[in-house]
């Protein structure tokens, strides 16, 4: 560090703060904030950092920082987050921070025409060009690439893996059906494996390893998903503010009349796996009043809905049939998914007692029996060894 230059120094709450050194002890150093003057603390020589020369000066590369350390590192993204610049390099590695909003043109379909066949470093830092350096490397070298993506719960993990996939099938996609197919496999997966935390209205609650197979023309042919360690006792318990898979609020928020008679459902209040955690639906202030009062949970409809700008879990349940469809599921397919789905709704309905015998064991209550036969209907069991398996 030389003197008479600022360093950045801990900071309690921001991480770190400009400041001087004005002593310096056996271990530790005595800074003055840049904004405090007059005002000094002590801080350990191993969490002091040199600044740059100018602090609000940013670059695409951490790389190209003067002093590369934790806190150039967290200024550099910081400066570039506010001015709506949310990708940066170190090296071949990216970070990505989240805005929560949409940036104007960011993805859009001239953004991904200009990254197509570019060196990383020649544009702007993009996930699209971490896309396409990939798929240039496995062209050249002829060996498989992987995309690493990792981060906390909303860092934008799933955000950012689905563009990804979407530029790779629009850039290098062989502009048949697969390449739709490969995309619309994820409104089906989030359906399924995503659900509201309080960290994050759609979190993936399983990983994924996602493969994207390109033919000796180098397009894309096919893609496959491996799923990892589901998040099951969701289905069971959620958190008060938390709630199960968004499959089953679509279900009930959108179903059609006829479907939902079929598949006995109701409002998220009636059914035990729903009621112990937030029964609201996401609806924007128009697709609210399409959802019929007798849906909705009364929380619903003292509170009103849940609002995020890309989750609507009525119009999202008409979107995932149609995503049903272009990956290929047939009416009965889609209808006995339905049952399998609405089946484990009913099942959590089941009323147990302990049968009181020395060896332990339980019956089914009574009262139950409806529910053991709508249960046995839709999982198209046979009732008797539904009730077997249960209680055995
Ligand atoms: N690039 C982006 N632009 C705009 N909004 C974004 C972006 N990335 C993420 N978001 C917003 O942040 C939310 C959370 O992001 P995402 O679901 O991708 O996080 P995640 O890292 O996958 O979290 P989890 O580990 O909980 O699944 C998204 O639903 C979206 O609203």
């Amino acid at each position: 560090m030389e003197d008479e230059k600022p360093v950045w120094a801990p900071h309690p709450t921001d991480g770190f703060q400009l400041g001087m050194i004005v002593d310096i002890g056996a271990d530790a150093l005595t800074i003055e904030p840049l904004n405090q003057k007059g005002k000094t603390f002590l801080a350990p020589m191993s969490q002091v950092f040199p600044a740059e020369d100018d602090v609000n000066k940013h670059v695409d590369d951490n790389c190209s920082l003067m002093y590369l350390n934790e806190a150039t590192l967290l200024n550099n993204v910081r400066v570039r987050y506010n001015k709506d610049h949310i990708y940066t390099y170190v090296a071949n590695i990216l970070i990505a921070v989240n805005p929560y909003y949409d940036i104007p043109k960011l993805y859009g379909p001239d953004a991904i025409k200009s990254y197509q066949g570019k060196s990383l470093g020649t544009l702007p830092p993009h996930v699209y060009a971490i896309a396409d350096k990939a798929y240039r490397d496995m062209k050249v070298l002829k060996i498989s690439q992987s995309i690493i993506v990792s981060g906390e719960s909303g860092a934008g993990k799933t955000e950012n893996t689905k563009f990804v996939l979407r530029y790779l099938t629009t850039t290098y996609g062989s502009g048949q059906d697969i390449d739709e197919r490969i995309v619309e496999a994820n409104p089906l997966l989030e359906a399924f494996g995503n659900a509201k935390t309080v960290r994050n209205n759609n979190s993936s609650r399983f990983g994924k390893f996602v493969e994207i197979h390109f033919n000796d023309k180098n397009a894309v042919v096919g893609g496959f998903v491996s799923h990892y360690l589901l998040e099951k006792s969701r289905i069971c318990m959620q958190s008060n503010d938390e709630r199960n898979y968004h499959i089953f609020y679509r279900l009930c928020a959108g179903a059609s009349e006829e479907l939902k008679k079929t598949l006995h459902l109701n409002s998220p209040d009636n059914f035990r796996y729903l009621s112990r955690g937030c029964t609201r639906y996401f609806a924007s202030k128009d697709s609210d009043k399409q959802i019929l009062q007798s849906r909705k949970s009364a929380e619903h409809v003292k509170v009103g809905s849940l609002k995020d700008p890309l989750l609507d879990d009525q119009g999202d349940f008409n979107r995932m049939c149609v995503a049903m469809k272009k990956i290929g599921l047939n009416d009965t397919e889609k209808l006995d998914l339905f049952r399998v789905v609405a089946g484990v709704l009913h099942l959590g309905n089941i009323d147990f007692e302990e049968t009181g015998s020395s060896s332990g064991g339980c019956i089914m209550k009574n009262q139950s029996d409806q529910t053991l036969k709508c249960c046995a209907e839709l999982l198209g069991l046979d009732q008797d060894d539904l009730r077997v398996s249960l209680t055995k």
